[in-house]
């Protein structure tokens, strides 16, 4: 399989902090990969280089071969990217934002399809501010998917989402792969990772600290990976 994304040493800092402190992974292209952390440990830094929204400040970074600045135009259309906050939309009604999406790209996927699959039906017509949480999960992802991206980079995709609508977005992007689609997701969900991921990256204080698939951080799931996180992450206790 070809590599979707390779990071060799990305060093990001705003101003004299480095929240992403000579980083390494590299994602193989058709797989979900998920990276982990603490708050504060660097991921969403780390996926918005990948994005080309922030300039490494030494080390490199490629997505499907691009550099993501330097690349900026070609690589744009081939990626999908889901933000946590999408509120520049606040006033734009939820149906017209995913038409405006789709005209920007050549081969958009069937939006009445992605309304109905995203349970979009019923909000269509309600602008951004006004949409549940669930509803703007729900539509950031279907903006990031509309133009049927290489790779999708999925920033929480499941926060403030009930049970069914969760089980919803997994079997999506189980079928996103299943179509060769690479997806990179972050989530403080351990379920979540361990239920899709292939490959698993934890980070700390802007490193990768493991990685592996699940199996093989669970240790063929003799242990949670929820528990393998707490014991990679949680702050050393001074013994007394
Ligand atoms: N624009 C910014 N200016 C200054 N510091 C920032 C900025 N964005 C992030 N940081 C800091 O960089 C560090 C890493 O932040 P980042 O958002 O990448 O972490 P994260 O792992 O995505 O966290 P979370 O799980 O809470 O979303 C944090 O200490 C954060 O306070």
């Amino acid at each position: 399989m070809p590599v979707a994304v390779e990071i060799e040493n990305l060093v990001v800092r705003y101003g004299e902090k480095a929240a992403v402190d000579g980083l390494s992974l590299t994602v193989t292209g058709g797989t979900v990969t998920s990276v982990l952390g603490p708050n504060g440990a660097g991921k969403t830094t780390t996926v918005e280089t990948c994005e080309g929204f922030r300039r490494p400040d030494s080390g490199s970074v490629r997505v499907l071969g691009l550099d993501p600045i330097a690349d900026h135009d070609e690589l744009m259309p081939r990626i999908g990217v889901m933000l946590q906050d999408g509120g520049a939309w606040s006033g734009v009604r939820a149906l017209e934002m995913l038409r405006y999406v789709a005209t920007l790209h050549s081969h958009p996927l069937d939006i009445n399809t992605l309304v109905d699959r995203l349970d979009l039906g019923t909000c269509g017509r309600t602008p951004y501010r006004r949409l549940s949480g669930g509803q703007k999960q729900r539509l950031s992802l279907a903006l990031a998917i509309v133009g049927r991206p290489e790779i999708a980079f999925l920033d929480e995709p499941t926060t403030g989402l009930d049970p069914l609508g969760r089980r919803e977005i997994w079997q999506l992007i189980r079928d996103l792969r299943d179509d060769g689609v690479t997806v990179v997701l972050t989530t403080h969900a351990m379920d979540e990772a361990e239920q899709l991921s292939d490959q698993v990256h934890v980070m700390s204080a802007g490193k990768v600290i493991a990685s592996g698939t699940p199996d093989a951080l669970t240790e063929h799931h003799t242990k949670s990976l929820e528990d393998v996180f707490l014991e990679l992450t949680a702050p050393k206790r001074e013994i007394s």
